[in-house]
């Protein structure tokens, strides 16, 4: 049976140590780091995840500055708000939480957040920077797994690694981050050509397709390190319930890897504690206090 890579645990370890640098931090600058979340509209889990993140950030001793906005806010409101926090000296990180409601265009919101106060890493400036190996800031989705396969693995360098889905937010920068690891990387999609196939060469296997219980056991090279990014909410096996699940099939799959990430448990909380490691460090950029990254 496959190891359970237990994110969950891992998150809180990096929470306890961002909490640590962050009383440091405010020391040295005066000041605590701050975190600014937008939601716009009422979808019931954006709201769960908008609170948890508040909660977390003020739990790591950082200031948490949210800002909820009418379904209907227009685009105009929207980027006068952000042109406001990317001034506001209290606020080192801007989150604007996706998906948009559909009149607001996410690709002109995102370009006008400071790409120095972008921690979700999504700017095209952010995205150039990965891309070319400069300092910036990591989408926290994949930056999660890459902490979680390389506090497993130890170095990743040669290694098969194959991601399922090709998202800008997931699919996209987890190659460019394994290619920097060294990995021989191959993003595979809806379109890949006998899909089993590709997975059975792989080391690593990276889900994130959104679709519940796709990637089978059956396709897996024994021992294979699996990370399952999914989360996808199916119906219960009691009426009226439902549950979470991944884009891995963990029954089969955790008879044949190595080691596998649980969902929920998993990569989730991994976001979210990134997400405050890459305040922190906009924090330190921001005013000038240096930080040792390593120690995070
Ligand atoms: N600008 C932006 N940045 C994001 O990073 C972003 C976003 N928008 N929109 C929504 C997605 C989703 N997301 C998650 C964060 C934590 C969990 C998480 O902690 N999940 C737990 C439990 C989930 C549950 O019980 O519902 C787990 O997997 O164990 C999941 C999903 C961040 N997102
Ligand atoms: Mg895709």
């Amino acid at each position: 049976m496959a190891e359970v890579i237990d994110g969950k645990a891992f998150a809180e370890g990096l929470r306890e140590r961002i909490a640590v640098a962050s009383t440091a931090f405010t020391a040295a600058a005066g000041r605590p780091a701050g975190l600014a979340v937008v939601l716009v509209g009422e979808d019931p889990a954006s709201q769960v995840y908008v609170r948890n993140k508040g909660k977390q950030t003020v739990a790591c001793g950082m200031a948490s500055f949210e800002h909820k906005l009418p379904a209907d806010t227009t685009e105009a409101d929207l980027l006068a708000l952000i042109a406001q926090l990317n001034t506001d000296p209290a606020v080192d990180g801007i989150l604007v939480q996706l998906p948009l409601p559909a009149h607001l265009n996410e690709q002109t919101v995102i370009a006008a957040i400071n790409p120095d106060k972008d921690v979700d890493g999504f700017h095209v400036v952010n995205v150039g920077r990965l891309a070319t190996g400069m300092p910036g800031f990591v989408p926290c989705t994949p930056l999660g797994c890459v902490m979680l396969l390389r506090d497993r693995l130890g170095s990743l360098a040669g290694m098969e690694a194959v991601v399922i889905g090709r998202s800008n937010i997931v699919g996209k920068p987890m190659a460019q981050l394994l290619l920097a690891e060294s990995c021989t990387v191959t993003v595979a999609h809806s379109r890949t050509h006998d899909l089993p196939a590709v997975v059975s060469r792989a080391d690593i296997v990276v889900a994130a397709v959104g679709r519940p219980e796709m990637v089978k056991g059956a396709w897996l090279k024994p021992g294979a390190t699996v990370i399952d990014v999914g989360i996808n909410r199916v119906p219960a096996a009691e009426p009226g319930k439902t549950r979470l699940v991944g884009d891995v099939d963990y029954a089969s799959a955790s008879t044949v890897a190595g080691a596998i990430t649980p969902v929920p448990g998993g990569v989730g909380p991994m976001t979210i504690a990134v997400l405050l490691r890459n305040t922190l460090v906009a924090a330190h950029r921001n005013a000038g206090v240096v930080l040792d990254e390593s120690a995070l």
